[in-house]
């Protein structure tokens, strides 16, 4: 139906041709398609190191540039001066090889959630911080543990320094694996004990290996994994001093509460530092999390749960769902900036808008979600760092943390569940500084909760058609309801109609072709049936 030109990555030059230019963004340079220019680049790096900081009180004004501006709200006792520099870490007794490993991955100067955060937890202090999607809170609370577990795992000799002593929880696999790769970065020449935790750590664990030989100086985790293995007993958090809860309002929800309590239990020394980090946290969350801590700092950085100014936003109505398709199809069919994330409700129907995508001929499109096998979720995000994958559908398991650094735009294909699935799905882009764009399908059943949508757009200086503003504010009882819209399994009717058809003519004995065209999958998508390898490497180069 849409044809598109494939234009090969030439992969092994590590060079990209300049009709594929829109990877230069992902180096740092403008958004729009233009030749390279050195100026906006450097421009760019300059806005991102250096927001607005107002403190608490209005005490100080730091104006840059007014794309970037970040107010950032402090609370608390006794609060440490913030750090202007990497440099200023110097007073803190960091080690020397953490500067030139901050320095030789890119990181010169601190963004404004580090330039806050960094001191308080280096300063002993429990922490809560709020800072918008692509930010840098990653290394907010890597510096700080680093710098604090300055001996590495294989100097130390003391008893009481066995086991963990710094834990991370993330809500997924692939958050954990992207932290540990930080960690790596900022480990690199010394030997640090990162673990990332999976079956296979907790397997060994459980296989009798003791504290002191499996058990890591810095542990990255989803809740589950590490639940799992502190109730076989094989895992002990007496040691932890840092326990940090990246995403902390999705840790506090109740999929998680009670496997966090268990954790936040089983880590008891009594010097246990604890911080909470997301770029969204409601009001309930907060509360929870404020009642977790002793004597905290809260730290907000821009407007609490809103986006960055960088992102652009637009709500487009796309009448019901049947629409969808041709409305994403008739857009991809104009020139677009990949790499593009776009979001569904469920897995299924990530499974069936990829393969109606690679139906109608769009090039290079990659499948994430969570019913996936590990190996083709590893494969998936891979494909989508190296550049391979240029349309990714997805689920709310890419919503958060994820750092494709090049990805442009974010298309909400189903309508987000809440305020906050919305801002963490729409900050997979304008990360890091760069500016993105995020366009929200919606349809009649969705119309009850677009106001609460149009109030973040609006917040973030965007606008929204008139009448949107004017609709009712949603009850309580419909925003609990936000995104529990019953949608079909496939987002093609038609192709659900063609499959019967087929069925009950192979029945009838007619020709297998058309059962062929009607069952067309990309391999690796966790459901349905398998494409011919033919197909599958026609549309999905490697
Ligand atoms: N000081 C810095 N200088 C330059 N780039 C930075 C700096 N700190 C972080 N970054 C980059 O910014 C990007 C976003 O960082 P990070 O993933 O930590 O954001 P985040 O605030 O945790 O986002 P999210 O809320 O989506 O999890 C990353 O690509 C990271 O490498």
């Amino acid at each position: 139906m849409h044809s598109k030109k494939i234009i090969p990555l030439n992969s092994n030059s590590g060079e990209i041709p300049l009709e594929l230019d829109f990877f230069k963004y992902a180096q740092g340079s403008h958004g729009k398609r233009k030749l390279p220019d050195s100026t906006p680049r450097e421009e760019k790096r300059r806005k991102f190191h250096h927001g607005e900081r107002v403190e608490i009180n209005t005490i100080q004004i730091e104006e840059k540039k007014p794309a970037t501006v970040h107010r950032v709200a402090v609370k608390g006792e006794s609060i440490p001066p913030h750090m202007e520099s990497f440099a200023a870490l110097k007073t803190y007794s960091i080690p020397s090889h953490m500067l030139s490993n901050l320095a030789s991955s890119g990181y010169t100067e601190p963004t404004s959630v580090q330039s806050y955060c960094v001191p308080i937890l280096l300063e002993n202090r429990d922490l809560v911080a709020i800072s918008p999607t692509g930010t840098g809170k990653t290394l907010a609370y890597l510096i700080p543990i680093f710098s604090k577990l300055a001996v590495p795992a294989s100097s130390s000799k003391t008893k009481t320094d066995t086991g963990a002593r710094a834990m991370i929880i993330v809500p997924t696999r692939e958050l954990a694996h992207q932290i540990h790769n930080e960690c790596l970065k900022l480990a690199q020449g010394r030997k640090w004990k990162v673990v990332l935790f999976s079956k296979a750590t907790a397997n060994a664990l459980s296989q009798g290996g003791a504290q002191d030989n499996v058990g890591g100086y810095i542990i990255i985790s989803t809740p589950l994994r590490l639940i799992a293995a502190l109730q076989g007993g094989s895992l002990e958090l007496k040691n932890v001093q840092h326990l940090v809860l990246d995403e902390a309002d999705r840790m506090l929800d109740t999929e998680f509460m009670s496997q966090i309590q268990e954790i936040v239990n089983s880590c008891t020394n009594p010097n246990l530092q604890k911080a909470l980090f997301s770029a969204t946290l409601p009001s309930g969350a907060e509360k929870i999390a404020m009642e977790m801590l002793h004597n905290p700092i809260r730290v907000v950085v821009g407007l609490k749960d809103t986006p960055l100014p960088l992102i652009s936003q637009s709500l487009t109505y796309v009448a019901d769902d049947p629409s969808k398709l041709p409305s994403l199809l008739t857009y991809l069919a104009q020139p677009y900036n990949p790499p593009i994330l776009v979001f569904t409700s469920t897995q299924t129907r990530a499974t069936s808008l990829a393969e109606e995508l690679v139906l109608n001929s769009i090039s290079n499109v990659g499948c994430l979600h969570a019913g996936m096998t590990q190996k083709e979720r590893e494969d998936a995000v891979s494909r989508m760092r190296k550049g391979e994958s240029w349309i990714m559908v997805t689920t709310e398991v890419m919503a958060r943390g994820m750092d494709f650094k090049g990805v442009r735009e974010v298309i909400n294909y189903d309508f987000p569940t809440s305020v906050q699935s919305y801002v963490h799905r729409i900050g997979r882009t304008g990360r890091a500084g760069r500016e993105g764009k995020a366009i929200t399908f919606f349809t009649d059943d969705d119309a009850p909760y677009l106001k609460m949508i149009a109030n973040v757009i609006l917040q973030s200086g965007f606008s929204v058609p008139e009448w949107i503003t004017r609709l009712p504010k949603p009850s309580k009882m419909k925003r609990r309801l936000m995104g529990h819209v019953k949608r079909p399994e496939a987002v093609n009717p038609a192709r659900i109609i063609g499959r019967r058809d087929a069925i009950k003519k192979r029945c009838r004995g007619q020709p297998r072709f058309f059962l062929h065209t009607n069952t067309l999958t990309l391999q690796g998508y966790g459901h349905g049936l398998k494409a011919s390898k033919k197909q599958s490497r026609s549309h999905y180069p490697q």
